[in-house]
């Protein structure tokens, strides 16, 4: 569970936003959704603690959160899956991790591209190996910002329905202009 009360955050002068309040449940998917320089991402860097909002509370039941930036945050000159392996915990042997980093990428990423460094990649396939990283990564809550920008509508959807089935009961949060990812979310909208 995410619990906002009274969330107020400015830059200087300029209020980004105020009074927010909102709850999100275990298992529960949300769109943010706002128009460009509302504070979606200020917003998702105050709930993964990059931010500091200047008033109100963020309560988490649990502090473990994995996320996907506007940028992609690769490591270059490794692979997607040495990228995904880095995310994983351990508990599992190498080999096992190894074999769920490409069980799940093989799903969404060409099998040729899969040992390639991610800077020969292209900016779509880029974004999938973020978006893998972030949920294979053992969190309770995965906050997306943008996650499907630069893809075409097959990648879009195809990464989207991936991400619907990967969701293990957790919370997923992901901002987006597109009306159609707050369908496939639910409806739940987070209007910011
Ligand atoms: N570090 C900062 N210093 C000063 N102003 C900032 C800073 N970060 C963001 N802002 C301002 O806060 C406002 C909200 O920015 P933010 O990036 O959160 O919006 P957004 O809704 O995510 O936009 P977009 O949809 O274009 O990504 C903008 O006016 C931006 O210029």
């Amino acid at each position: 569970m995410i619990e906002i009360r009274h969330l107020e955050k400015r830059f200087g002068e300029t209020e980004v936003f105020s009074n927010l309040n909102f709850r999100l449940e275990d298992g529960g998917r949300y769109c943010l959704m706002g128009a460009s320089g509302r504070g979606k991402t200020t917003l998702l860097r105050c709930i993964l603690g990059l931010e500091k909002p200047d008033t109100g509370e963020i309560m988490k039941s649990d502090p473990n959160l994995s996320a996907v930036f506007q940028e992609d945050r690769l490591v270059e000159f490794l692979s997607p899956v040495d990228n995904v392996l880095l995310a994983l915990s351990g508990g599992r042997s190498r080999a096992e991790r190894k074999a769920l980093a490409v069980r799940a990428l093989a799903e969404i990423l060409p099998q040729d591209c899969l040992y390639q460094p991610c800077r020969e990649l292209s900016g779509g396939m880029r974004r999938r190996v973020a978006v893998c990283r972030a949920m294979l990564a053992e969190s309770s809550a995965v906050l997306m910002d943008e996650p499907f920008s630069g893809l075409d509508e097959d990648n879009h959807s195809r990464l989207l329905q991936w991400v619907l089935r990967e969701q293990r009961g957790r919370i997923l949060l992901l901002s987006s202009h597109d009306p159609e990812d707050a369908e496939a979310l639910g409806g739940n909208v987070i209007t910011i």
